[in-house]
């Protein structure tokens, strides 16, 4: 089976700075991918060591079974580069269907509202960027690395500094097309990153520390209980409740809960019984860690 990524002691280095320091990968071409990592970690080098604008100073990297950059992959990576502008002098359609052409591809005009509609702005095909919001521009940045249906898509920080409402939309687009294209996503949203991807890299000083399966989060014993508010402080009342290993106060009224999964398989109906006949009224239980405790919080047993 061909692997969306795979790399062997990916090494890469600006002067004595190493930004990638040997990364090995085997991504299954199956999920969309999750970068996170502090400032630095590497992230968007690794993105650009992927879409072939650059070269890695050592080691060995294929993508879609190609090596980047190789004619191959021509058309079969879509990228929204971290600090991705749109040309202030064109309208917007205008740019797109520039890009579908020096893709080769057909009906240049055609794609470029196919991919404005893909991003709800198909009104803006004659705006010039600047009558835009920025959320906006941003959408017509993202409908740019979806030209010509790549099999592929990578989105640097996609949705940094957006409002919720076009937050929001940047989600639901990935969501909906996460049938017809993989996609690596690198952002510093945890909550975020979780509802649009399978797999989680966590990539710090240049190296992959950790890869995560968002779907195993239920496996864990762990759940997060959040009660109505102004019902504080139950956190002994909570460490009572039978099978209940430990209990740490996230927030205000959030609480981690581990417990023993293997004597307690529907713990959570246990839990929800407790609450009532302590008549603690809660707002959301969630079975497993959050991707943020997942990555952070060591392992407390
Ligand atoms: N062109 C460059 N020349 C020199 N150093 C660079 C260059 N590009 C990146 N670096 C350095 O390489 C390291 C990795 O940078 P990179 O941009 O890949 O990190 P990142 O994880 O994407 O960070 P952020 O979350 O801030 O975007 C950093 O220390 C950065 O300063």
């Amino acid at each position: 089976m061909t692997l969306m990524i795979e790399a062997r002691g990916l090494t890469k280095r600006y002067g004595s700075k190493t930004a990638l320091d040997g990364v090995d990968l085997n991504l299954a071409a199956n999920g969309s991918i999750a970068l996170v990592g502090p400032n630095g970690a590497g992230k968007t080098t690794l993105m650009s060591l992927i879409c072939g604008y650059l070269h890695p100073t050592s080691g060995h990297l294929r993508v879609l079974g190609d090596a980047p950059g190789s004619p191959a992959l021509l058309g079969r990576i879509g990228a929204l580069p971290q600090d991705a502008q749109l040309d202030p002098g064109f309208g917007v359609g205008l740019q797109l269907a520039h890009f579908a052409a020096l893709q080769g591809l057909d009906k240049p005009k055609q794609e470029a509202r196919r991919v404005l509609e893909l991003v709800q702005l198909a009104e803006t095909y004659d705006s010039l960027p600047q009558a835009l919001s920025h959320g906006m521009r941003k959408r017509v940045i993202i409908a740019q690395a979806l030209i010509g249906q790549p099999e592929l898509v990578l989105l640097d920080e996609p949705t940094a500094g957006l409002d919720p409402a076009n937050a929001r939309a940047v989600r639901e687009l990935v969501n909906r097309l996460r049938g017809e294209c993989r996609f690596i996503i690198s952002s510093h949203n945890l909550e975020e990153l979780q509802k649009m991807c399978d797999t989680v890299l966590h990539i710090d000083h240049g190296r992959i520390s950790n890869q995560l399966t968002v779907d195993d989060a239920g496996q864990e014993g762990a759940l997060t209980l959040t009660l109505a508010p102004g019902t504080e402080d139950q956190q002994s009342v909570l460490a009572q409740v039978t099978g209940v290993r430990q209990v740490t106060r996230r927030d205000r009224e959030e609480y981690l809960i581990r417990y023993d999964l293997g004597g307690h398989p529907d713990f959570d109906l246990e839990l929800l019984t407790a609450l009532k006949a302590a008549r603690i009224p809660y707002r959301r239980l969630a079975l497993g860690l959050s991707l943020e405790e997942r990555l952070f919080t060591p392992e407390q047993s």
